[in-house]
């Protein structure tokens, strides 16, 4: 496949590596210093883009790769709120695209397993949940989408949930006793060169249950993402990484 890579960052570079030797050619490298370079003309050249840039630019990137017609494939979080319109915007205009919030495979497992524990824990109320996340410092969202993806998997499943809440520890203004009783809490921690660490937490007076994942470096995330790309190729429309995944047990 022809790739167009749209951030060449942390990721963006991993991908490039994990590309070149499952036989794939980059056909085009966008970054912040030649962002003038993504033009329709140019990403046409690509059979599919892969876009790990920043929360304050993958709309544009998306919009463009909607204009070119080529499908892409998104790894940037940061931007939860926009998913709806964005959604409507590539099936209204016969596009395609995946998202995910964590392409690695492990996670993708852990969202699986989540949702299970969640409605099992329906049982058991006097346990108290909680989702916490450690990243990186140079991480520009808060929480994580891997962390948002996971309370939403605990809201559908846990009657006693009804929207999650966010606590960045290091935030000045970070506040513990706004937390509702129906509210579910996303602690958020920045520390160092973390590349990504999800525990979801049911705590009760005589124990926890710790469910955690920790990623060891990036090139399972890498890794998922050219996968999606080649899975992406006959496919038309919006779709998750679920879709890709697609547990069955
Ligand atoms: N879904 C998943 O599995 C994963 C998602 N992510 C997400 O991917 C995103 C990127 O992560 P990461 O690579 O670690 O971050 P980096 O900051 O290392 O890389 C982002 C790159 O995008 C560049 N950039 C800035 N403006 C543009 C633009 N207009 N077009 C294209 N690129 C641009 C930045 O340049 P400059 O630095 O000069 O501004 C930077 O090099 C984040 O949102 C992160 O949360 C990360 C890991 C896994
Ligand atoms: O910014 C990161 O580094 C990561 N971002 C993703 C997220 O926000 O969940 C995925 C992974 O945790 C690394």
């Amino acid at each position: 496949m022809k790739i167009a890579l749209l951030g060449y960052g942390k990721m963006g570079k991993i991908i490039e590596g994990i590309a070149l030797s499952r036989q794939h050619e980059i056909v085009l490298k966008i970054d912040k210093d030649n962002q003038q370079d993504l033009t329709v003309e140019n990403l046409q050249k690509a059979d599919v883009a892969i876009e790990f840039s920043t929360p304050g630019t993958v709309l544009d990137n998306i919009s463009t790769c909607f204009s070119a017609g080529v499908p892409v494939v998104v790894g940037t979080t940061g931007w939860h709120n926009m998913m709806a319109s964005v959604k409507a915007n590539c099936e209204e205009s016969g596009n395609t695209l995946l998202y995910a919030t964590n392409f690695s495979v492990g996670v993708n497992i852990f969202f699986h397993v989540n949702k299970i524990l969640a409605k099992l824990m329906n049982n058991y109320p006097y346990y108290e949940v909680q989702v916490e996340e450690i990243h990186h410092t140079q991480k520009l969202d808060s929480p994580s989408g891997t962390a948002i993806t996971i309370a939403e998997g605990i809201l559908d499943n846990l009657d006693s949930k009804k929207d999650w809440v966010n606590l960045l520890t290091n935030a000045p203004t970070a506040d513990d006793n706004s937390v509702a009783s129906d509210e579910l809490l996303i602690e958020s921690h920045r520390i160092d060169s973390v590349p990504g660490t999800h525990t979801v937490i049911y705590d009760s007076e005589v124990d926890s249950i710790e469910f955690k994942h920790t990623a060891h470096n990036r090139n399972g995330f890498a890794l998922g993402a050219v996968l999606a790309a080649e899975w992406l190729q006959d496919k038309k429309g919006f779709h998750s990484v679920e879709d890709m995944f697609n547990f069955n047990v």
